[in-house]
Formats: C-alpha cells, structure tokens, sequence
C-alpha cells in the first residue's frame, strides 16, 4: 500500500523553510511521503538537506519576475535590504496558477495528498486547497505565544487606548508572563490603522490563515502551554495548534554535513581547544536583520571588551572588522562572514551562551541544547520572543537598550556578555536553558508531547471524522 503523502509549500526565508524541512523529515519517520514545492533558486539548499531521506522529494515552479523584487533574489536573503520584502511577499501571489496545476495533478493521481501544510504568507494556497478539496494546514514559524499576542492586537488593537508607548497593554482573556507596552509590538501590527500596503497584505493572509483547518506550530507544550487555548480562539470551527516542536530535533545531525564548509570545520576544531565548558559566547543575528557598520563596530568592541571568547557569524559581507582590534582578538575571538552550522555550534559543550536576536528558530535551537540567550531583539516579533525567554521562563537576560532606534553601545554588549557568562543572573538562566533543553528533547522523543502530537495530527488527517 502507498504512503500517506503530505505537500509542503515553504517561504522562501531561511527562516521559514529550515523548520519545514525538519517537518518534512519528522512525518517521513512517520511513514509519510512529502513533496515540497519550492522554485529553482531555492531548490539546490533543499536537495541538500533532504538528500538521505528518499520518502522526501520536491517539486519546482518558477519564480514570477517582477518590479520591485531585484531580479534572481528568489529567497528573501538576497534581498538588498527589507524595503524589498513588501514586493517580494507580493510575487510570490504568482506562484498560485502553476501550483493549482501541480495540486491538481496530484489529486488525479493514485496517490493524492491527505493535506497541504503551507507557509503563513502564501494565503493564496488556502483557495487552491478549498477548490481541489484538500484540508490546508498553516505554518507561521513563530511562537505560540507571539502568535496569539499579534492576533490579539489585530483584533482589539490596544495600542489605540494608551496614553504613552510605556503603557502597559492589556489583552482580553490572556494572561502574559511580563508586561507588554506598545513599543514591545511588532512594526507590522503596531499600526493606526489597517490601510496601508503590508498591513492589507497580512489581513489577506491572516484570512486566510484563520480559515486554514489546522496550524502545526513549532514549538512544544512544556515551552507555551497555557498560551495554546488562547491562540487556538482565533481560528474558526475546529482548527487545532498542533504543537510538534521543535522541529529542529527531528533532523539527524548528520545531515547537517553538507553546510559542512572548510570554515564549519575550524570552527568546530576552534572550539574544541577551548578547554573550559560554557566558557565561549555565539553571537548572531539571524538571516534577516540588517545591522549598520556603526552597530557592527560596538557589538566588536563590546565582545573584545568583553573579555569572554567568541564566535560571531556576521551576515554583513561589506563591513569590517575595525582595524584597532583585530590584534587583540586573535585567538579569543573568530568573525565568521559564511554561513555557519548554527545548531551545531550551539550544542559544542564550550559554548555558555548566545548573543541572539531572538529569531524564534534561534530561542528554539538555544533552549534545545540547554544554552540561555542574552536576548537583542530587533524586528518583527522578536521582542515578544526575546520577553518571553528571558521575563517569562528565566533562560536569557536582556542586553540593555537605550532610545529605540539608537545604536546600541560597547559598554552595554559588554555588560550583558559579563553578566551572562560570568554573572549570577547568567548562571540562573543557564540552569533555566538547560532545564528547558532537556524538556524539548523530552518532548520529541516516543511518549513526549511534540511526538504524541504529531501521530495524532497524522492519524486525523489520515481519518477525517
Ligand atoms: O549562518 C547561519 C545563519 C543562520 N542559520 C540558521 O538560520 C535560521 C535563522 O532563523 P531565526 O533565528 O528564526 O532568524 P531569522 O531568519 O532572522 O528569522 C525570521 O523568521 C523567524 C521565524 O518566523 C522569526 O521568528 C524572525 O523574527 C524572522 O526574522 C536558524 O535556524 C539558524 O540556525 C544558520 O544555520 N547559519
């Protein structure tokens, strides 16, 4: 008898698609095959990861060319800066003919799929999925908890009431483990009013994420239970948040070998010679912030005052390291311009914490491997991830911000990397992370919560009632 199939259809952002890829590895283990869809720009990095797993496969459709979106940028990391991200999510509206014809192939064959789990931001899939009759399941990426505080301010818009952007807001009928102002708020929902461009585009897409029949969302019960009732209130009938995280914890890591460049490997061997456990600090900010040369120098300086050793994956390929210090870290400290094997680097027993902006990929791969954050949110909801880690479940400290939108100083880098290598809030928060840590490996494994979870998402969809 043929497999069960499932279609995933990933966004194209590191950000989004990494997840989805360990999805699609979590319900091939369940004896599922998958097909993704994704276009030839992004193709070669999903074969890569998938290669050793034969139930998984994927699918092309070319990417629309378009004004506004630079031509090849095909991923939202080649984006020039994030003035392109309005126009790039709106290309991606193109892709709904050639997947209606993909979708409608497959539902002719003899194996057609049980569901489609497609990103937030492709909301033209739930009207492909409604016309050819196949449950559309969402996948935000975000947390739970950020997810039910976004939806919440969309709806009641309590931002509105306050008197100053340091009011504490209140959300109906959730209970939220610190206090929120509106300056804490994502930019795309801390908006007067819904009329403008990207604000009309996650309304479209909030549509249809709330009509969508279920959402598997990346994190697990031990990590966001009480937020989950919440959440789920905002979608209509029945959907339910499957929580099935972290999906990070599904992947073999040896898969990860083909991100396995010469600089992966020194860094690897780098940290290996540092001899005392949780004695090096990770320092990065996802695939998506841009950070200005005058930020660059004072997180350098900041780190090499610092004292601590470090290994710092910059996404900049224009800046530099300032000249006046690239003698005094020699040897304390590796400034990695390539892409980095993240997960990897953060489970090596020598590294003791991680400088992050809070991505929620990032607080995820952190707290599986037990290691707490100090937490530099910078945009979309990074400062509801960056509260909830260090406020709310005590795995991280917060580096210290002075006027929003200023650069933030050396001296307050280097405060916080002291603190949470060195100091008693760090210990705390790391006795915190690796508590957590040994929750989501809990969770994944036979019996836990994430793995209950995902048998039975898989056995409804399997057997609708
Ligand atoms: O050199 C690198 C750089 C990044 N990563 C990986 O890339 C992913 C980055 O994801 P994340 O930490 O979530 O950061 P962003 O890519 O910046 O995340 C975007 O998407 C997330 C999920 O929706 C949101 O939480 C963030 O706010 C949004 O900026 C993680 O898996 C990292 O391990 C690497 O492996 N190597």
């Amino acid at each position: 008898m043929a497999l069960s199939h499932v279609v995933i259809f990933p966004f194209m952002a590191q950000g989004h698609a990494l997840p989805l890829l360990d999805l699609s590895k979590a319900l091939s283990s369940q004896q599922i095959t998958v097909t993704i869809i994704t276009t030839p720009g992004n193709a070669k990095s999903i074969s890569d990861c998938i290669h050793s797993y034969p139930n998984i496969s994927f699918l092309e459709i070319p990417f629309p060319a378009i004004d506004g979106v630079p031509e090849g940028c095909e991923n939202t990391s080649q984006l020039p800066s994030m003035e392109f991200h309005l126009p790039f999510l709106q290309a991606t509206k193109q892709l709904q003919n050639p997947f209606q014809n993909i979708l409608q192939s497959m539902m002719k064959s003899q194996n057609p799929p049980i569901c489609v789990i497609s990103d937030f931001f492709l909301g033209w899939t739930l009207a492909v999925c409604k016309a050819l009759g196949v449950p559309r399941l969402v996948f935000h990426g975000m947390g739970v908890l950020s997810m039910a505080i976004s939806k919440s301010v969309w709806v009641h818009q309590p931002q509105l009431k306050a008197k100053s952007v340091f009011d504490d807001l209140d959300l109906p009928g959730m209970k939220l483990p610190f206090t929120l102002t509106s300056s804490d708020l994502p930019d795309t929902i801390n908006t007067q009013n819904h009329d403008d461009p990207l604000s009309k585009f996650i309304e479209e897409v909030g549509e249809a994420d709330v009509n969508s029949s279920g959402i598997v969302c990346n994190t697990f019960e031990e990590l966001e239970r009480s937020h989950i009732p919440c959440f789920e209130s905002f979608y209509s009938g029945s959907a339910k948040a499957w929580c099935v995280g972290p999906l990070l914890l599904y992947d073999k890591m040896e898969d990860l070998d083909i991100h396995k460049n010469n600089s992966s490997v020194s860094i690897m061997q780098w940290l290996t010679e540092q001899i005392t456990p949780n004695s090096v600090i990770y320092v990065s900010f996802g695939t998506q912030a841009d950070l200005s040369d005058a930020q660059l120098d004072e997180v350098a300086f900041g780190l090499e005052e610092s004292g601590f050793p470090f290994v710092w994956a910059v996404r900049s390929k224009t800046w530099c390291l300032p000249k006046d210090i690239e003698e005094k870290i020699k040897g304390r400290g590796l400034v990695i311009k390539e892409w980095v094997d993240q997960r990897r680097i953060l489970l090596h027993r020598a590294i003791g914490g991680f400088l992050s902006h809070c991505g929620w990929n990032s607080v995820l791969e952190s707290v599986s491997a037990g290691v707490p954050i100090l937490a530099w949110p910078m945009i979309a909801e990074q400062s509801l991830n960056a509260k909830l880690i260090a406020d709310g479940l005590g795995a991280g400290i917060n580096v210290k911000k002075e006027a929003a939108g200023a650069v933030v100083s050396r001296e307050a880098i280097c405060d916080g990397v002291r603190e949470l290598m060195g100091g008693e809030k760090g210990r705390n928060a790391r006795e915190r992370a690796e508590a957590l840590g040994r929750e989501a490996r809990r969770a994944v494994q036979e019996g836990g919560s994430s793995h209950r979870t995902l048998q039975k998402m898989i056995g409804q969809l399997k057997n609708p009632s």
